[in-house]
Order: C-alpha cells, then sequence, then structure tokens
C-alpha cells in the first residue's frame, strides 16, 4: 500500500498519545482516554462537531495546556516535557494568525522571523520571500495586512509557520471563516506542503473537507475517538446509501421498504435510503417483478458522515 501507515506504539507516528485525557477545572471532560496515531507523511484530519474536543486535544499537543491524564508524544518528544525541543520542529496555526494590519504582509514576516532568537538576521530577508513564495503571496507582499482578503490573512499565517523547515505542520480548523474560494486555497496549499513530505495534522468540523484532502482521520465526538484509519479504507468499510431512480416512485417505496430499506426519501423520481443487508441483486430483481421501471439502481460511495452517522447512531452536527 502506497499510503502512509502507522500502529499504536509505532515509531513512524509523528504524533502518537495514549489515555489522553483533560478534564477542565468545573468538570467538563473535553478530551477522554483520547489514543491518537499519526502517521509520518500522512495528512491526518482531526474531525468532529463543534465542541468534540479538538481544540484542547491541539493544546495538549502544542504544550499549551496539561493533560489531566494519559500521554502524548510529538515527533518523539513526550509532551509537555518535550516542549523546547518540539516546537522549532512544529509549525501551528491556532485560531487564526496574530497579524499586525498597519505593517505589509511582508514586513509582518520580518518581525516573525525577527522574534526567532535562532534565526539568522543574516538570511532573514530570503528566508521571508521564499516562504511568501510558498503560499502564494509574493504579489501581494507589499500589501498592508488589513487590506488582505481572510484566505490571505490564513497564507500569510502558514508563511509564518513555514519561516523554517517543519517536519509537522498543525492547523486549528485553517479554512474557518473563509469563502469557497480561500477554503480552495487553503487546501490546494495543504495538498502542496504534504507533497514536500511535511506531516500535516489539521482539525476541521467538515466532513466534505476531511474527504477532499486528508489521507487519514481520527473521528471525534464528545471528547472520544469514534474511529481513525485512512480515509479510503473508511469509506469502503461503510455501506453507502442505495440509490433508485424510478417514474413509479410510490410503488418502488413499497417495495423497497418491505424489503427492508430503511430511512427511505424519496424526491420526485430519485428515492434513496440505507439498503439491508445481504445482496443488492434481490432487491432489484423485486422491484422489477413488482412492475416498477427502474432507470438507475445503485450503492452511492460512503461518505465519512455515513461512517459517523453508523458508528455513533447519532447525526453529525456542525452546529454543535
Ligand atoms: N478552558 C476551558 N474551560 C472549561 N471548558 C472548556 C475549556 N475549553 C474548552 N472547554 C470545553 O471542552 C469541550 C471541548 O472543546 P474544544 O474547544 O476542544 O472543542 P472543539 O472540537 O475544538 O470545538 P470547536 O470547533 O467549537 O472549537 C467543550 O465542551 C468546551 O466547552
Amino acid at each position: 500500500m502506497a499510503e502512509p501507515d502507522a500502529a499504536p506504539g509505532d515509531e513512524s507516528a509523528v504524533i502518537s498519545t495514549r489515555g489522553l485525557t483533560k478534564r477542565f477545572r468545573g468538570g467538563q471532560l473535553a478530551v477522554d482516554a483520547l489514543d491518537l496515531s499519526v502517521p509520518r507523511g500522512s495528512v491526518f484530519g482531526f474531525l468532529g462537531p463543534n465542541g468534540s474536543g479538538k481544540t484542547t486535544t491541539i493544546r495538549m499537543l502544542l504544550g499549551l495546556i496539561e493533560p489531566t491524564g494519559g500521554s502524548a508524544h510529538v515527533l518523539g518528544e513526550s509532551m509537555p516535557g518535550g516542549v523546547r525541543r518540539v516546537l522549532p520542529r512544529v509549525g501551528a496555526l491556532i485560531e487564526g494568525p496574530a497579524l499586525y494590519g498597519f505593517l505589509s504582509g511582508r514586513d509582518n514576516l520580518l518581525r516573525y522571523d525577527a522574534a526567532d532568537p535562532t534565526a539568522d538576521p543574516a538570511t532573514r530577508g530570503a528566508r521571508v520571500e521564499r516562504a511568501l513564495g510558498r503560499v502564494g503571496l509574493s504579489g501581494a507582499a507589499g500589501k498592508k495586512a488589513r487590506a488582505y482578503s481572510l484566505g490571505m490573512k490564513q497564507r500569510l499565517g502558514l508563511a509564518a509557520a513555514l519561516l523554517q523547515p517543519r517536519e509537522l505542520l498543525v492547523l486549528d480548523e485553517p479554512t474557518n471563516g473563509l469563502d469557497p474560494q480561500g477554503m480552495r486555497e487553503i487546501r490546494t496549499l495543504v495538498r502542496e506542503l504534504a507533497g514536500d513530505g511535511i506531516t500535516v495534522f489539521l482539525s476541521s468540523h467538515l466532513l466534505d473537507e476531511i474527504e477532499q484532502v486528508c489521507t487519514h482521520t481520527a473521528v471525534m465526538n464528545r471528547g472520544r475517538l469514534v474511529t481513525q484509519g485512512t480515509v479510503a479504507e473508511m469509506s469502503a468499510g461503510a455501506r453507502g446509501k442505495l440509490a433508485v431512480t424510478t417514474p413509479d416512485p410510490a410503488e418502488a417505496a413499497r417495495v423497497l421498504k418491505e424489503r427492508g430499506v430503511s430511512d427511505l426519501v424519496t424526491d420526485g423520481e430519485q428515492l434513496t435510503g440505507d439498503p439491508p443487508p445481504g445482496d443488492l441483486a434481490e432487491l432489484n430483481t423485486a422491484l422489477v417483478t413488482a412492475g416498477v421501471r427502474v432507470r438507475s439502481f445503485g450503492v452511492t460511495r460512503a461518505s465519512l458522515e455515513d461512517v459517523f452517522v453508523s458508528l455513533t447512531g447519532e447525526g453529525f452536527d456542525v452546529a454543535g
């Protein structure tokens, strides 16, 4: 298999956690015994509805808050103990970049670079130009940051995270608040960075985002891990929706219900539902035998949403 893979505890894991837990003062259990394994070279989508514990996990991984239980390793170092050694190897973008609006994009990066005691001032200009080029902002580098679109601001934040060579990028909801064009730009950039060999760990509450850019995913719900693995395996493991097109939808619905198709929805000539276990050819035969004229009959590929719903019995409520 060409996809990178790592079992829990595997040394090829860039991030690995065991029983990682955070209970906030006041009793809120935000992250509950999380076992996570992020393979080197993956684009790892940390997926979950709002409030499911993603940001809290990321803050623990970066050593910003202490876990109340379990352990976390990032790039082979225990966190938060190894934070000083780990953070220089990690680029992070959490809750939008802190930018000076009155400075140009370039000057913002020069400031970031100057704040890094390990950055050689003699090569600062070259580093900043390279980072601007990497995120496609060379042309707009002289504009004041306050004139940037949200997508450009996010790209500038990424450029700041990429001033130094990084092994791991941690992005918390990198497309939050962006318009579709801005989202596309960030997704393309993430793919390019992964193509350069950087492991990318990104959180999102958007199922289709994970499906579009990630090789691997872990799905969270109410602080707990629901499932993790490659996106391809996960979609293959769940059964998709049955979709039938017919000019006889009422009769078709009756037959399909009788044969165990659940959650049936009729929309004009299109019926969709959850197929029962067993051979779908039998269903098709039953329709035809009942005189239903079938224009198309098939099973759509399962989405991560189907996986989530089948594992939790809950809808994927993005409003949380
Ligand atoms: N400092 C805190 N004190 C108490 N509870 C908190 C704190 N931070 C987060 N929580 C709670 O922990 C739970 C998980 O929050 P978290 O921000 O990690 O979720 P999330 O998946 O990142 O969601 P979102 O996408 O909305 O940020 C939520 O119920 C939240 O209210």
